[in-house]
């Protein structure tokens, strides 16, 4: 069963989404000041957290903007990892991601690769360094456009490590045509995951 903090961030993005279809009216003064009304309640009861811990020390990153279920940001995404190492998700693109018309924008591309890779790196660190991964380089070539409103799937695998530096390789593709396809440089930081205060470790 979902959390409330799911609920509510599926609630914003089902929000979002339908702000992308209305034209501009004069009538969405009335939605500007409840979603403001909304807020003041949130800010008003919410805000004493600090949310850098919250994100560095939860079990699961839940707040992150590809896969994080309580960020409306993301769509989310559940990225699965097989026993091979090649970590894939399968994802319908909506309006809050469009660049050219009717078509995915390119650096929501990079981004969702970005982090794709870097999952596959994270569940591959035998022989790596002890730190954090941090993408270092990320080189994409776009093939062809990637449709909204269809399925896609984003794919990745771990192709070397080389002490602090692991590489990995991955694509999204669309009908099962390769739409875009990518290649990151990570390396393990010097910040190790122990040096955090009671984090528990992760990318
Ligand atoms: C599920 C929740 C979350 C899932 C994960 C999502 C995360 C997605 C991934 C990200 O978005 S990470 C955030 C974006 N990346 C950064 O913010 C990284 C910023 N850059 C850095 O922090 C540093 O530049 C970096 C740690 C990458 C390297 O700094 P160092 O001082 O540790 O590197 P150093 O100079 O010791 O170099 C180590 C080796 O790497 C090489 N190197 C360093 N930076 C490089 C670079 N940019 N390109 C190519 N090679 C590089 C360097 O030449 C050297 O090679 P050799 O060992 O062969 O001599």
């Amino acid at each position: 069963m979902p959390a409330p903090l799911e609920d509510v961030a599926d609630a914003l993005r089902r929000m979002m989404d339908l702000l992308l279809r209305v034209d501009d009216d004069p009538a969405l003064g009335h939605i500007t000041s409840e979603l403001h009304a909304v807020s003041d309640l949130l800010e008003a009861e919410f805000d004493d957290e600090r949310p850098f811990d919250k994100m560095l020390h939860s079990d699961a990153p839940r707040h992150d903007p590809v896969s994080g279920v309580e960020n409306a940001i993301a769509p989310p995404i559940v990225v699965e990892v097989d026993s091979d190492g090649t970590a894939h998700a399968e994802v319908d693109f909506g309006l809050p991601y469009q660049g050219p018309k009717g078509l995915l924008h390119g650096g929501i591309s990079a981004l969702f690769l970005d982090h794709v890779l870097s999952l596959a790196n994270s569940n591959n660190r035998s022989g790596v360094d002890n730190g954090f991964l941090v993408t270092a380089q990320l080189s994409l070539r776009y093939h062809k456009p990637v449709p909204l409103f269809e399925r896609a799937t984003v794919s990745a695998r771990q192709t070397s490590i080389d002490g602090r530096k692991v590489r990995a390789a991955g694509e999204i593709s669309v009908g099962g045509e390769v739409a875009v396809s990518a290649e990151g440089l990570f390396i393990a930081t010097r910040i190790r995951p122990a040096d955090v205060p009671g984090d528990k470790g992760g990318a």
